[in-house]
């Protein structure tokens, strides 16, 4: 058990000052590493709190959107440099809040600084189109307008690029924030508020209030002064978002649950594609939104890509994410935790086989944390809950196809539509994944996981509200189009 020296308490952010809630309550962010290590106290907030924080964004706006954005892009700039200076410090405060790997919670920091970077530069670029008019003494144009107050609720997965990645495109176009992350990430996210304000975001531009989602969340997505909601998360929590969004006229942009597929073609080289399985399946214990967790193999190579693949689980140190040799944390919390060990039971009680894995560790070294080792199954139907719902934990299911028609129905036979990938070296199987695969993001030769900032990325299906983050897509969400028309008398 750890000794708790002094634990911190962060304050909510509202109007350029940090404040406590009005509740006087705090929460702890525990380790998921070791429950008895609180990484930090947060503010509970309330309704009040966040009435505060959308009069400072709606007071705002009317000077923020006069910037212009290249005015708007020094902001960005600057704080991509704070956080870049921070960033092995602010890594460390995400591995112990939400237990990824040092490693990866550096990349995930690093492409927060990328993120910032780009969306300063698109304060330069154009936001309109000249169209011509059938009068021929016209001017027609497009321009864009910011959407207003715009609510980010984020999830706990990934505490910097999510945040980010909705705040940074919502800011360059001209938008104010009122954010509230999650719970089990909240430090982090304060950390990057921090960055914002120590390069000089103008009051009340950002606003960050902490709590849970049912009262601080919901409080936002009903308030009338938020014009916009972006949310990342669960299913459940995005449609009632969604719902709530349209009964009051908001525009909203919701990313949800993957059941993520590869495909193993008979022809596929199968060390790359058992790396890639390992790497889109376990990587930050398979808490991503666009983790693979289906693997649809070819008959003719299934034996040896199983045998592969096994080898190398077997390999992976589970442990801190802090410690150098660990390859996969624990699960995010004991919630997370109690999820995916249901989801391995249920798969056995339905008859799939557990051929490895899928205990939790109960040495006296791990047994205050949220571990279980990663978990695969074979003699996986599409009916069963492993197959079609999301788990978001550490879990693959093999399953054996005859045919790439079969491989590619079989991937497509679930609810979602986020990510997919195939390893083959046929260029007809590639140009029928291409065609064929439900999914926003199709992959080939390469993980279901890992976005690139510069591109749109959302999903099909239930795993968004068809819309897209991200590159130039974003400014779909955070502005509305004006139609101009000019004509001189
Ligand atoms: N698509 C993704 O990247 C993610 C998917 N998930 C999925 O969701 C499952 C449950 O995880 P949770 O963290 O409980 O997800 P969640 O969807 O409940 O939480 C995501 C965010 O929504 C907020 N929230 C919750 N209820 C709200 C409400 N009524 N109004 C407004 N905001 C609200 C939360 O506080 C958090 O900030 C996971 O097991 C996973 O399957 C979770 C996190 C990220
Ligand atoms: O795969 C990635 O890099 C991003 C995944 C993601 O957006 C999520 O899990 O919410």
């Amino acid at each position: 058990m750890a000794v708790q020296t002094q634990v911190k308490t962060y304050l909510n952010y509202v109007n350029g000052e940090w404040v406590e809630a009005s509740t006087n309550e705090t929460i702890s962010c525990i380790n998921p590493a070791n429950k008895h290590d609180v990484v930090g106290n947060v503010q509970k907030s309330g309704k009040e709190d966040v009435d505060q924080a959308v009069a400072a964004a709606h007071n705002a706006l009317a000077s923020w959107k006069k910037l212009s954005g290249a005015a708007r892009g020094e902001f960005l700039y600057k704080a991509a440099n704070i956080l870049e200076s921070r960033a092995d410090e602010i890594a460390e405060t995400m591995t112990k809040e939400m237990g990824k790997t040092l490693g990866e919670a550096k990349g995930e920091t690093l492409r927060g600084v990328a993120i910032l970077r780009y969306y300063a530069g698109e304060g330069m670029r154009k936001t309109g189109d000249v169209i011509p008019s059938s009068d021929s003494e016209a001017l027609m144009f497009t321009t864009r307008v910011p959407l207003g107050v715009v609510g980010v609720i984020s999830p706990w997965n990934f505490p910097v690029a999510i945040p980010v990645w909705k705040m940074a495109p919502g800011l360059i176009y001209g938008n104010s924030i009122v954010i509230k992350p999650a719970q089990e990430a909240a430090v982090t996210a304060v950390k990057v508020i921090e960055c914002l304000d120590e390069a000089g975001i103008p009051a009340g531009v950002v606003n960050m209030v902490t709590g849970t989602g049912s009262q601080v969340g919901q409080a936002i997505v009903d308030h009338p002064q938020v014009n916009g909601i972006t949310f990342t998360g669960s299913n459940q929590t995005g449609k009632a978002i969604g719902q709530a969004a349209l009964a009051r006229g908001a525009k909203y942009q919701l990313e949800m649950g993957g059941k993520n597929p590869v495909i193993i073609a008979a022809d596929a080289d199968l060390d790359l594609a058992v790396d890639g399985t390992i790497s889109g399946g376990l990587r930050s214990t398979g808490q991503k939104c666009t983790a693979t967790s289906r693997v649809i193999v070819h008959e003719d190579v299934y034996d040896a890509f199983k045998e592969k693949l096994l080898a190398k689980v077997r390999e992976l140190k589970v442990g801190p994410g802090l410690e150098g040799e660990t390859w996969m944390g624990p699960c995010s919390s004991e919630k997370q935790l109690e999820t995916v060990l249901s989801y391995i039971e249920k798969g056995q009680a339905e008859g799939a086989t557990l051929l490895y894995g899928g205990q939790r560790l109960e040495a006296p070294e791990t047994k205050d944390g949220f571990y279980v080792e990663p978990a695969v199954f074979e003699n996986v139907e599409s009916g069963m809950a492993i197959s079609q719902e999301e788990i978001f934990g550490p879990v693959l299911a093999l399953i054996k196809v005859g045919t790439m028609e079969e491989a590619i129905e079989m991937a497509n036979d679930v609810e979602f539509g986020l990510s997919a990938s195939i390893y083959t070296t046929n260029i007809s199987h590639m140009l029928s994944f291409i065609n064929d695969m439900d999914a926003g993001l199709v992959r080939i030769n390469a993980e279901t996981a890992g976005v690139e900032l510069q591109a749109p990325f959302g999903g099909m299906k239930q795993s968004s509200s068809h819309s897209r983050e991200q590159g130039q897509a974003a400014i779909e969400f955070y502005t509305s189009i004006k139609t101009v028309f000019v004509k001189g008398k």
